[in-house]
């Protein structure tokens, strides 16, 4: 792609790099939809962005089938911030994979914004992936040697928006994340991490999705950075974004509204619970999560979540 000059709307402050996102946060108007996909993009229902029912995922190889998926059911509404959490190998990236519309189930039922994903043809899952999913990663996937506004404008390369909206869009997401506005001319390569993964949130916003979709957002910063990025999520929660997160670390998964925890391809919902001993934060930080959740509500949020039954 080749860099053009920056084309910044006349107004634009220069957002001194405090790491916060702004308060506030308005949303872009989404990109036109292609008519089939109309009704998930002007959808303001109350119903689950994520509705996953008795989903199970079998890999089959040499060495013969791996069933890595159990019977997971799993809601997530609209503007939930959720964090999914378990021991290596035990089925986020499997479970992020099906609800980023990048894998299928081998049974189950998956409803995205109400439309059953198993009824989509390949162009309208793509569709899906590129207008209502932003995909937020650990190692960034920015293209190095491309400014921090082409980067932001990749996902509007394929669309029929013309340049000029494309580098509003992109500027509106980046202000959105707190980066400073001369920076958005930089090479990504230039940027620190926390800065990486800010230019990496607001690609995955520029199409205003439904959600976001986050690996590890934090794995390969420092506390600090790491910091910055969390508080760009909070700010996206508090504007209405729906997201769930992955991560390893105790102290993100309490930062969520509510943290599923998965083992052995199994979703147990409610409290985080590390494999080592506990800190006083996150026995503290747990405790306000489980008053969150209805299995927490029941009493039920050690036992693997609803199995065999209806959400
Ligand atoms: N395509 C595949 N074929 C066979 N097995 C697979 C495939 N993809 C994943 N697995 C297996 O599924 C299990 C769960 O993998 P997954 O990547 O979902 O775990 P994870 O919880 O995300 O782990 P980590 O935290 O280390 O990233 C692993 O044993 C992995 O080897």
């Amino acid at each position: 792609m080749v860099e053009s000059p920056l084309t910044i709307p006349r107004g634009t402050p220069a957002t001194p790099d405090t790491g916060a996102a702004p308060a506030s946060l308005t949303s872009t108007a989404p990109v036109a939809p292609f008519a089939s996909m109309a009704t998930l993009a002007t959808g303001t229902s109350s119903r689950p962005v994520i509705d996953i029912r008795h989903i199970h995922r079998i890999f089959e190889s040499e060495a013969g089938l791996a069933h890595i998926l159990h019977d997971v059911s799993l809601t997530v509404n609209p503007g939930e911030f959720v964090a999914i959490t378990g021991p290596s190998g035990s089925g986020k990236s499997t479970l992020m994979n099906i609800l980023g519309c990048l894998d299928t189930p081998t049974s189950g039922t998956y409803l995205l914004e109400g439309l059953n994903v198993a009824e989509l043809t390949d162009d309208e899952l793509a569709e899906v992936r590129a207008l209502r999913i932003g995909f937020v990663f650990q190692s960034f996937n920015l293209l190095p040697r491309m400014s921090v506004l082409d980067n932001v404008m990749l996902p509007l390369v394929y669309t029929d928006v013309p340049r000029r909206e494309r580098e509003m869009r992109a500027v509106h997401a980046l202000r959105s994340v707190g980066l400073p506005v001369d920076h958005y001319d930089h090479r990504t390569n230039e940027l620190s991490g926390g800065q990486m993964q800010r230019v990496a949130i607001a690609r995955a916003l520029v199409n205003d999705p439904a959600i976001i979709l986050a690996d590890e957002p934090t794995g390969n910063l420092d506390s600090v950075t790491g910091r910055q990025v969390m508080d760009t999520f909070h700010a996206l929660k508090r504007a209405g974004k729906t997201i769930v997160l992955i991560t390893h670390d105790a102290s993100v998964a309490a930062e969520a509204d509510r943290a599923i925890q998965i083992r052995d391809g199994r979703v147990y919902e409610g409290a985080y619970v590390p494999a080592a001993a506990t800190t006083g934060v996150v026995r503290a930080a747990s405790t306000d999560i489980a008053a969150t959740t209805s299995s927490a509500a029941s009493g039920s949020q050690s036992s693997p979540m609803n199995p065999g039954g209806v959400l």
